[in-house]
């Protein structure tokens, strides 16, 4: 059944202790990051997305990026071990986020390790990046949760930055983005458009054809208008300086049973 709401969690007043993996630190602006959380949360709503706070973990740096704690296909919530030691505290209040939603849980356990920055799905297509925080063992178990359900799960190695998703996401027909640079195996994917920024390859597919899209990536955002997409930019710089995205702030729910 189709729904549309989605996840968010509200930036720890310690944001700026986030982490930092492939890019040099660089000074956070709390101020601004809410400011621009918000303006985010905003644009969800005005295009039609009911957002649902799940309770802020101010302890969690990383907490705001909501989108690597849980994977959704379907009606299942697989919620994540995360890669990175510092974000497992995060899960607990994501996995009441969804059971209350009605989701069926299953989870991602030891010693496999998943972020969700790793899966991008294109239709029954789930890519499933295995790099920095994704192991062996958290590809096994996404696909033993998946394909059951009648997912067709593609691992991808994942050398050259954080997640799969900062290297390529997907349009609404299916055509995959990407930053060359970024990517291992571009051949991997099938209709694959190589885009001139790194946030170029971020979109979320907001509905009735409209991406969202960072306002670092203006280049992209002429390209993607010229093929005949709508571009809806969102400033999100002080969440790119710890290597997020437009898509790791929100976790969409589009199926939900309920
Ligand atoms: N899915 C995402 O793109 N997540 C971004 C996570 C950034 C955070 N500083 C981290 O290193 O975990």
């Amino acid at each position: 059944m189709p729904s549309k709401k989605a996840l968010i969690r509200r930036p720890s007043p310690r944001l700026a202790e986030g982490l930092v993996t492939h890019i040099e630190r660089e000074k956070v602006d709390i101020e601004l990051a809410q400011e621009q959380w918000e303006a985010y949360a905003e644009t969800l709503r005005a295009h039609g997305w009911e957002t649902i706070e799940v309770d802020a973990e101010d302890d969690c740096p990383d907490s705001v990026f909501v989108e690597d704690t849980v994977v959704m296909y379907k009606n299942v919530a697989l919620i994540t071990r995360p890669g990175a030691e510092s974000r497992r505290e995060e899960t607990a209040g994501v996995e009441e986020a969804v059971a209350r939603l009605g989701c069926s849980v299953n989870w991602i356990w030891e010693p496999g390790t998943l972020d969700g920055g790793d899966v991008l799905k294109v239709g029954d297509t789930v890519y499933v990046g295995r790099g920095g925080r994704t192991n062996a063992a958290g590809v096994q178990q996404l696909r033993a949760a998946f394909e059951p359900l009648g997912a067709r799960v593609v691992a991808v190695p994942v050398s050259k930055v954080l997640h799969l998703k900062s290297a390529v996401t997907a349009l609404p027909d299916g055509t995959i983005l990407g930053h060359i640079p970024n990517v291992d195996r571009p051949s991997l994917f099938p209709g694959f458009l190589a885009v001139p920024e790194d946030a170029g390859a971020h979109v979320v597919l907001l509905g009735g054809g409209k991406l969202l899209m960072s306002a670092s990536a203006p280049k992209t955002a002429e390209l993607l208008t010229d093929l005949g997409h709508e571009v809806v930019p969102v400033d999100i710089s002080e969440f790119e300086k710890l290597e997020g995205c437009v898509t790791c702030l929100s976790v969409r729910l589009r199926e939900l049973y309920a």
